[in-house]
């Protein structure tokens, strides 16, 4: 009974520190499976510009550590371990040139697994070459700090927002490196090698919990920053990375990329006449019914009070069209007397407007949705002036029967 109790409290106290309070939460930092772009996107970030930071310090270092060697070494010894000096000093010169390319998680994880391969590599060889030698007194003292590189790496993982996952799979080769290389030969060495592991993977465990308490703390933040607590959807801020990433992938692939522009009609008045909070429950059912009505790789934004955007890779405008056509049929939802809640929608596309970059294109739909509030409003002003109108809603003419709108009618706001 007791021993349960210690191990309950053990568990409220783990899952306390990595701030784990749901299974999905929990889930996150076992795998990335779950991780949402921005959050990927924001890890492969952190992690190239840290792995660049520490590749260029290495690439510098690793070299000019061979002073040490010169002075304390005797000369043969020195100029083998300068040539692997140089070779490793060219290998993190080569990952810190190649972090700062675009982030992006595979590569992220490429070159952190290179960043701790260099390492061990340099170790064996250099112990390889160490062991030849009989040194003594200080030379002794610089050869046992070759044995050190293992636990100044697997320390450096705690430098990384790391799932669990990616933690034992970076940590396993260091290990087998270690337990390879400290293998007692006779019967004295077997305290010193039980000790050497135990020390490694005291520091593994250490260097585990705070990677993903990070990863933790970033997820949070990122979450946070990322998507709007009233509709789930992503935020502005997140909204403009999406933007931005889809941009550059479509101009890469040269294919289509559609953006819709939604602003919901009349919304004032719902706010005005039954309440902030009957808004927000209509804004929040239009968002449900957004994302629902999309396909999964598309991706719907709150750019800001009740105005949407729906970005739709790879499609053209006649299939953005399809969308809209999909978004009215299903609809977003009632207002609190019952009626539609309807929208302006503008559509922009990347090659029918020939945009160059995110911002015209967002502009060009912003404009169309304009437009189309001034046209009547529940519809879509496309590329061309090509038009869809909302079913069974009244048309512009007869808008006039929104009794419950306090505010003219015509006027924009
Ligand atoms: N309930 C709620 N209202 C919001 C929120 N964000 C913005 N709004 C309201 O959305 C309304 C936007 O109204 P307007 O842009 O003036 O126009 P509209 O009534 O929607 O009319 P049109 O756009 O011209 O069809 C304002 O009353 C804002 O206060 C929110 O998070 N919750």
């Amino acid at each position: 009974m007791k021993r349960m109790k210690y191990v309950t409290a053990m568990y409220i106290s783990l899952s306390e520190s990595l701030g784990i309070y749901t299974l999905d939460q929990l889930y996150e930092l076992l795998t990335n499976k779950q991780h949402s772009m921005p959050i990927s996107r924001h890890r492969a970030s952190i992690m190239q510009s840290r792995i660049f930071f520490f590749c260029a310090i290495f690439a510098v270092l690793v070299p000019v550590w061979s002073l040490i060697d010169l002075l304390f070494l005797p000369g043969e010894l020195w100029r083998e371990l300068l040539l692997i000096r140089v070779i490793s000093a060219t290998a993190f010169a080569l990952l810190a040139w190649q972090a700062r390319k675009e982030p992006d998680l595979k590569r992220a994880r490429l070159l952190l697994a290179g960043m701790l391969a260099v390492t061990p590599l340099f170790y064996l060889i250099s112990d390889h070459w160490l062991q030849a030698y009989e040194l003594t007194g200080t030379e002794q003292v610089v050869a046992e700090l070759y044995a050190l590189l293992p636990f100044v790496m697997i320390a450096g993982l705690t430098l990384f927002p790391l799932t669990l996952r990616e933690l034992l799979s970076f940590a396993a080769p260091m290990l087998a490196v270690v337990v390879l290389s400290s293998i007692p030969q006779t019967h004295n060495e077997i305290p010193q090698a039980v000790s050497t592991i135990w020390l490694f993977t005291l520091i593994l465990g250490v260097a585990m919990f705070a990677s993903l308490n990070q990863l933790r703390y970033m997820l949070s933040q990122v979450n946070r920053a990322s998507y709007d607590v009233l509709t789930g959807l992503l935020t502005r801020r997140a909204g403009i990375e999406m933007l931005d990433l889809q941009y550059r992938l479509t101009t890469m692939s040269e294919t289509h990329l559609s953006i819709l522009y939604l602003d919901l009609d009349h919304f004032k008045s719902v706010n005005d006449i039954y309440g902030h909070d009957a808004g927000d429950v209509v804004l929040k059912a239009a968002a449900q019914q957004l994302c629902a009505t999309v396909r999964k790789g598309d991706s719907v934004i709150r750019w800001g009070g009740e105005e949407f955007i729906v970005i739709l890779p790879t499609a053209t405008p006649d299939e953005a069209n399809d969308v809209i056509s999909r978004i009215m049929s299903a609809g977003l939802g009632l207002r609190p007397d019952g009626k539609q809640v309807t929208a302006s929608i503008g559509i922009a596309e990347i090659q029918a407007d020939d945009a160059h970059d995110w911002k015209t294109l967002v502009e060009l739909a912003d404009h169309r949705m304009y437009t189309a509030k001034i046209q009547g409003r529940a519809r879509s002003m496309g590329i061309n002036d090509s038009q869809l109108l909302w079913p069974d809603f009244p048309a512009a003419g007869i808008e006039k029967n929104y009794t419950m709108d306090p505010a003219p009618l015509g006027a924009e706001s």
